[in-house]
């Protein structure tokens, strides 16, 4: 007698795995390397920056009450007594009636306050000394860059859990982060189970088909933040897929099967399970495509059994697999990102389960439209490539309208969701 699978709807599914325990691990990585990374610790500021008062301008650098009466008309001479460009440090002290030429970030020397662009100021040489006129009075701080302007020192600059980006590089740099604390990217494990699956380069052949999901999830895993590691395809045979997967669970912290995982004779993923003595948090969801998702834990690693069919497979991966991913890296919203859209056209087809449509998002007349893309079958793959998004539609006994409003799922954007699944719209009365 085939054992009756109770179908868990898909925000208690997806709260289910996200209560699992799981925790990044810090490593260091060389910051040329470390773009793309996310850091694992906050970065204080152990400095002001800037770290002195600077001039932003190229010019003279002065002192301020020195320059009080001057005018147009009676411009006041200031004795040059030296020049400096950044990285010089000039030694003395500016008395009255002096001034130093400077350039762009060398810092103020001691006794003046303020700095004269060069464009405001005539030269002008006498019996082989520098002088310099200005023209109108400055105030005491005019035009200096000053020490912490920038950041002071103890601030926090950078928070844990921030994605580097080349902006994030400079601040690190600035702040001496020769290496970096990174999370360490969780190492996830992809089966691809079938006796019908092709290598990829290989002709097809009367039965088969191409192995395109073990390269889509790997893509997957990759563009979720996961280091991907495969462990190759296996044919529908218990004992070949009991080792493949006890081999895998030696290395990784998450491994991923995809197909014989629904009721069939040679689904062998429940069993094997079973076998494992792994906890089955749930092995069917209410939802369409993807209604057969699996996930169990193993100690402290999690096993996810996704659909052999390529939509299904798409969509258990990116509801369930890349917010654990997301977390692990330390990223405070690890959903998919959800916006408000418009259905481009009509969808008549009623479901009691929550469909996830997969689709082109375009933006028209200042909104966003939802049109779906495709083959609407869990067993699609092409309509994938042009999927920029999921349309959420809960379930129901009627379908939805061109020019309803509805939630959509992006599937890539790097921006996420903390939690998307209150309050998705229903976009009619049932
Ligand atoms: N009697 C029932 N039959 C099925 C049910 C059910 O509830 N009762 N569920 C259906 C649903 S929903 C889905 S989804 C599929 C899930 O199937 P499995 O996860 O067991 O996957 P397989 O049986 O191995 O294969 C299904 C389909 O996908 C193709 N496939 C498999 N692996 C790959 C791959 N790596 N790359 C591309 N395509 C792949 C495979 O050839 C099959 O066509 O079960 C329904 N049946
Ligand atoms: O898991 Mo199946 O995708 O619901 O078609
Ligand atoms: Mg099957």
């Amino acid at each position: 007698m085939m054992e009756k699978r109770n179908p868990l709807p898909v925000q208690e599914a997806v709260a289910k795995i996200m209560e699992q325990p799981m925790e990044g691990r810090t490593e260091w990585t060389a910051l040329e390397d470390a773009g793309g990374c996310v850091l694992a610790q906050d970065i204080q500021a152990d400095h002001d920056v800037p770290p002195f008062d600077r001039s932003p301008y190229d010019g003279f650098a002065i002192r301020a009450r020195d320059t009080t009466e001057a005018s147009r008309e009676h411009p006041v001479p200031l004795h040059v007594i030296d020049d400096i460009g950044a990285g010089t440090v000039f030694g003395g002290t500016v008395d009255k009636g002096q001034a130093v030429r400077i350039m762009t970030g060398a810092p103020i020397p001691g006794g003046c306050d303020a700095v004269v662009m060069l464009e405001l100021a005539h030269e002008y040489e006498e019996e082989d000394h520098q002088y310099v006129e200005v023209k109108r009075p400055f105030q005491k701080h005019d035009n200096i860059s000053f020490q912490g302007e920038d950041t002071e020192q103890g601030t926090t600059v950078i928070q844990r859990g921030t994605l580097i980006h080349p902006g994030v590089t400079a601040v690190l740099a600035s702040f001496g982060y020769g290496q970096v604390p990174t999370v360490q990217r969780p190492r996830i494990g992809v089966i691809a189970t079938g006796s019908e699956l092709l290598p990829i380069t290989a002709p097809l052949e009367p039965g088969k088909i191409r192995n395109s999901n073990a390269y889509m999830i790997m893509a997957q895993i990759e563009q979720a933040g996961g280091e991907a590691v495969s462990f190759g395809t296996v044919a529908d045979d218990f004992e070949k897929t009991f080792s493949t997967v006890k081999e895998a669970l030696r290395s990784v912290d998450i491994l991923l099967t995809t197909g014989g995982v629904s009721v069939g004779d040679y689904d062998h993923i429940p069993d094997i399970l079973k076998e494992l003595g792994a906890t089955v948090h749930f092995n069917k969801v209410g939802m369409r495509p993807g209604s057969v998702t699996t996930a169990a834990t193993l100690g402290s690693q999690l096993i996810y059994g996704l659909s052999g069919n390529p939509s299904a497979c798409y969509v258990g991966f990116e509801l369930f697999v890349r917010p654990v991913i997301r977390k692990i890296l330390g990223f405070a919203a690890p959903h998919l990102k959800k916006r408000k859209a418009v259905l481009g056209t009509d969808f008549p087809k009623p479901n009691p389960f929550m469909r996830f449509v997969r689709a082109e998002l375009k933006e028209e007349n200042g909104g966003w439209k939802a049109y779906p893309a495709g083959l609407d079958k869990s067993s699609s793959v092409t309509s994938l490539s042009d999927a920029s998004a999921l349309i959420a539609l809960p379930g129901g006994t009627r379908g939805y309208e061109k020019g309803m409003e509805v939630d959509v799922l992006l599937l890539h954007s790097m921006e996420g969701s903390e939690w998307p699944w209150d309050n998705i719209v229903r976009s009619y009365r049932s």
